[in-house]
């Protein structure tokens, strides 16, 4: 009833040169509050068109989905930014940090954006840092980081603003492997402690075991593997 995310029916395809591909034929899907769900399949499965369907980012969808109980299908534009800021946090595999601004600062942006006072957010700001291990690097832009330590103040961006549900890409997809599985034990522990509920795309099996529940795109539906 007070499922933070709820799929029903979703297709999409795309046609190109004369040609149609149906990359979701009817995903069901949902998503409890504070519960972490793998979204396992291999590339070109359609988990990025998923998830940009949930992130209210793209159009072209037929289907249901409800986040936080609001159906976004009936919202008009500035209903789903209004949404997609209060409900929604993202975490992608390029980073797509404002490079012209250091750690702290994009991590205050979203928050005094969604209008937080200056003082409180940067109080966030470097509680959410500093518990990712970057206390010590809250004044350097994203170029002076590695990429283990970019993809870190991405994860604290995306939860700045208290999301009840964070949407996140490959989030550790172009990180070598060791790095991957801190930076992602790290992004777990963080959601769970912020009880925020999050969908993670990912192909890597090993990855998705460490989530609550894994499901499956399979031929433009979700199964559970
Ligand atoms: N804008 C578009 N126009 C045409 N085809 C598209 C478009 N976006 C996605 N597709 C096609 O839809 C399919 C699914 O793409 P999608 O990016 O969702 O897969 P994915 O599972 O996220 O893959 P990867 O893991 O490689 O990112 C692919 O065959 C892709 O070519």
């Amino acid at each position: 009833m007070n499922d933070i995310l709820k799929v029903a029916g979703l297709t999409r395809s795309f046609t190109q040169g004369g040609e149609t591909i149906e990359v979701l034929r009817g995903v069901d899907l949902t998503v409890a509050p504070g519960e972490i769900v793998a979204l396992l399949g291999p590339s070109g499965s359609g988990k990025s068109t998923l998830l940009q369907a949930v992130g209210l980012l793209e159009g072209g969808f037929d289907g249901s989905i409800r986040i936080a109980g609001e159906e976004a299908a009936r919202l008009d534009n500035d209903g789903r930014t209004r949404l997609r800021r209060d409900a929604l946090g993202f975490v992608y595999q390029f980073h797509h940090l404002l490079p012209d601004f250091n750690a702290t600062e994009n991590v205050v942006l979203p928050q005094v954006i969604r209008g937080a006072d200056m003082a409180s957010a940067q109080a966030r700001a470097q509680l959410l840092l500093s518990s990712l291990g970057l206390g010590h690097r809250l004044d350097h832009r994203p170029s002076q980081l590695s990429g283990g330590e970019q993809q870190r103040m991405a994860v604290a961006r995306a939860l700045a603003n208290r999301p009840a549900l964070v949407l996140a890409d490959e989030p550790t997809g172009n990180l070598d492997e060791r790095t991957a599985d801190v930076v992602l034990a790290e992004f777990l522990r963080l959601v769970r402690g912020e009880g925020s509920a999050a969908l993670v795309a990912t192909h890597n099996e090993r990855l998705a075991a460490k989530m609550d529940r894994v499901v499956q795109l399979q031929e433009g539906r979700l199964v559970s593997p």
